[in-house]
């Protein structure tokens, strides 16, 4: 049995989080915490998985890897500098792992790494992103990922910048840019979490689009990086190891 900790415990992602880790054969929760709990309360946990605020996973993510606990972390909010710090945390607490992802859904996966693949052929990519209006963040940690995959794809095709002539007679309404890569981020009360990448050539479209029906999607890709953690040595960020692509 792998002993369980869950941060986060009681929003929209953690209670599903909580319920398959209870579900699960292989699994027992030992912690279920949420924010006025004690974090000491997570030490008989051999894996911690994190859905809280990108104010707060940093601390959290400290103590754990000082306390030789696995995270496996599904908040958003980690820049390059950010991963870099959890690099030295690790690197100073050999043995222990971590699993960083912006996205555990499956499909959302698979529409991160096609957009990827078919980011070399078209001149013009931009994301649009659509997300519940209590979300923390914007752009979406997803979205953000999407548009550095696209740009490294583009990179490495030696494509250069998009065709774009527009002058913006308004801030923002070119979205944010990304690695070149356009974003826009849409709230509208009803929605859960989406995405379209729309890739653009000469005379054609392709719209990759991702859609999120329900919290519950993320748990698979939760167990399965619980389950995996503690044999991927150090830091690995995004659930694409862990399926093969
Ligand atoms: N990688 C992925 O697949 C996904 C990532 N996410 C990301 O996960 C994060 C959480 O999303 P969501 O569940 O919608 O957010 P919620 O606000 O519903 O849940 C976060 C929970 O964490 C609690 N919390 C805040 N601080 C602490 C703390 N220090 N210790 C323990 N618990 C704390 C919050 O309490 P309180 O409300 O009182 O502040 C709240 O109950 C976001 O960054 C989101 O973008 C979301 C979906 C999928
Ligand atoms: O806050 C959310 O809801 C989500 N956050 C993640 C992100 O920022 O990409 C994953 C998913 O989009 C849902």
């Amino acid at each position: 049995m792998i002993r369980v900790g869950v941060l986060g415990a009681r929003g929209r992602v953690g209670v599903e989080v909580c319920k398959a880790v209870e579900a699960a054969g292989d699994m027992e929760l030992v912690a279920a915490l949420d924010k006025d709990d004690s974090i000491e309360q997570l030490a008989g946990a051999e894996v911690v998985v994190d859905f809280t605020h990108p104010d707060v996973v940093m601390g959290n993510l400290e103590w754990a890897i000082g306390h030789g606990i696995h995270p496996v972390v599904g908040t958003t909010g980690f820049t390059e500098e950010r991963l870099e710090t959890v690099r030295g945390w690790l690197a100073a607490n050999p043995g222990t792992n971590c699993l960083i992802a912006p996205n555990f859904g499956i499909a959302a996966v698979l529409m991160m790494h096609f957009a990827q693949q078919a980011a070399r052929y078209f001149e013009s990519a931009e994301i649009v992103e659509l997300h519940h209006p209590n979300k923390a963040d914007a752009p979406s940690g997803t979205a953000r990922r999407t548009a550095e995959l696209i740009s490294e794809a583009r990179a490495k095709a030696g494509l250069g910048a998009m065709p774009d002539a527009t002058t913006t007679a308004l801030d923002g309404s070119r979205g944010a840019e990304v690695g070149g890569v356009h974003v826009h981020a849409v709230r509208l009360s009803g929605l859960i979490a989406h995405q379209e990448v729309l890739l653009g050539g000469d005379g054609e479209i392709l719209t990759i689009r991702h859609d999120t029906m329900s919290r519950a999607a993320f748990t698979p890709g939760v167990l399965l990086g619980v389950r995996r953690v503690r044999e991927l040595p150090g830091l690995t960020v995004g659930l694409e190891p862990l399926l093969d692509l």
